[in-house]
């Protein structure tokens, strides 16, 4: 067999036909659902008479519309509840497995599929969500889909597909001190722009991607649909096995063993030839602030605000200057001088336990700046407890942040938790279009650590010269 891909592994694993149009049918393993993308796809088989052909195979929880303070009092805005009270009526109809919202598994999908050990190597994993490029982390094929697609899931277990294109993403050199998974996301982006992954497959390689956690792989590959690719892939190694071992829907014993060994030849072949690819260089990465409208508007924290004047054509000089009107900055502004009312720690970005260590080690002995509401939102029930066993809701605290119940939160303007119009967020997140965080309001995309740092300084400022505690 001629050398593949890891990305052509799992595609041939999971081929079911191939028309002669180039159209693929795969079957697809996992399918995870959420409260927004659901509805229609229920009512569809309801109307049609179609039964649910493997609800077992689902995983289904609330997060966009969930309250993130004082839960067990139910769900104030009705648009919210409702959105809840739906998915809860279908799964319970269709007899779909379901994590209630106040149970301690409860969190984001993106969290909680891996968390569980439904997530798993070689996997195809859907969901109707864009960033279930997330679950690449584990050389699963994930990606998101639309909400009819989700209701052809739930009928025939499989979904047609074209072929993606294989990008190879190379970063080379190790990653500096005071940077991260989040850095390398938008460098990336930075570099390729928001439509550089367009109709590809990303995998991601390189010593920086193997030495980092499953929680940094996670980080990186959140945002692959943001450099505009179909999906993000890091081929499963000890890393990876060690933090599935053992999950709830992890598979045990015998079962294991031989998931093991399988999932060790999910690796690109040294002779695969990749359609694309892009390289990253490490070694002067410094910690990254987004200023524009778009996640490739971003820049060092040591520089400035660009000038519209410096775009490559007109269409790009006008976007510019509309992003920088919007984000109410002026050219020439050295980040570290832009000032900041709002700090979101979480989302399926940057809301694992881990992400919450590094944001601790800064808050930890410091204060959040006046002026500034700054809040932690865990990625999960399981993050939450976590972080409270290690003591890290107390640094918070103490320090002047709100410790959240879990969800989507601040993310995105679809729950309690909005800015108001011009308000300038320093967020942990994954977009940072008009609107996004609440209407008028400005995102800044940045690091768990920056974003603490910020929520201290009051302003942007490299992380790179605070003691982390
Ligand atoms: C609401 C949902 C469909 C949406 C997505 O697809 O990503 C959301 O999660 C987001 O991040 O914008
Ligand atoms: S945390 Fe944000 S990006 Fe992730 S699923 Fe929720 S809304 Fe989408």
């Amino acid at each position: 067999m001629s050398p593949r891909t890891l990305y052509d592994k799992i595609w041939d694993e999971h081929l079911v036909a191939t028309r002669a149009d180039g159209t693929s049918l795969l079957y697809i393993d996992r399918h995870l659902v959420h409260e927004v993308t659901s509805p229609q796809a229920f009512e569809g088989l309801v109307l049609a008479g179609r039964p649910l052909r493997r609800p077992e195979q689902i995983l289904s929880v609330a997060d966009h519309n969930v309250p993130t303070a004082d839960r067990e009092k139910g769900i104030a805005d009705e648009t919210c509840r409702l959105q809840v009270e739906a998915l809860e009526a279908n799964v319970k109809a269709h007899g779909v497995p379901y994590i209630p919202l106040l149970d301690d598994r409860q969190g984001i999908v993106h969290v909680v599929g891996p968390e569980q050990g439904f997530t798993l190597p070689g996997a195809t994993v859907v969901c109707g969500d864009s960033h279930t490029s997330t679950h690449g982390a584990f050389g699963a094929l994930a990606f998101g889909i639309g909400t009819s697609e989700v209701e052809h899931v739930m009928a025939t277990q499989t979904l047609p597909q074209r072929r993606s294109k294989n990008l190879r993403v190379r970063f080379e050199g190790g990653l500096p001190p005071g940077t991260g998974a989040k850095d390398m996301a938008l460098r990336l982006i930075g570099q390729i722009g928001t439509a550089g992954g367009t109709g590809c497959v990303m995998e991601y390689t390189g010593p920086a991607v193997r030495a980092l956690s499953m929680e940094g792989r996670m980080t990186l590959c959140n945002m692959s649909i943001e450099g505009g690719a179909r999906a993000g892939l890091v081929a499963p190694d000890d890393t990876t096995f060690a933090y599935v071992a053992g999950r709830p829907l992890a598979p045990k014993g015998a079962l294991w063993d031989a998931a093991v060994a399988h999932w060790r030849t999910l690796v690109s072949d040294s002779e695969a030839v990749f359609d694309q690819e892009v390289v990253i260089d490490l070694h002067d990465l410094a910690p990254q602030v987004t200023w524009g409208t778009s996640p490739q508007w971003v820049t060092d924290i040591t520089g400035r605000v660009p000038d519209p004047a410096q775009g490559r054509n007109a269409d790009e000089r006008e976007a510019i200057l509309r992003a920088l009107a919007y984000m109410g900055l002026e050219p020439g502004t050295p980040m570290e001088a832009i000032g900041i009312q709002a700090v979101f720690i979480g989302s399926c970005t940057n809301g694992r336990i881990e992400d919450l260590r590094e944001a601790a080690g800064i808050a930890r002995g410091r204060k959040v700046a006046q002026g500034v509401r700054a809040l932690v939102v865990p990625g999960s029930g399981l993050v939450k407890r976590q972080a409270e066993a290690e003591g890290l809701d107390r640094i918070f605290l103490e320090a002047g942040f709100e410790w959240r119940q879990p969800g989507c939160s601040m993310c995105l303007g679809m729950n309690e938790d909005r800015l108001e119009a011009g308000v300038r967020c320093a967020s942990t997140s994954n977009r940072n279009f008009e609107g996004r965080q609440g209407r008028g309001s400005r995102t800044h995309l940045v690091s768990p650590a920056m974003a603490a740092a910020a929520a201290v300084a009051g302003h942007f400022t490299d992380v790179r010269r605070m003691e982390v505690r």
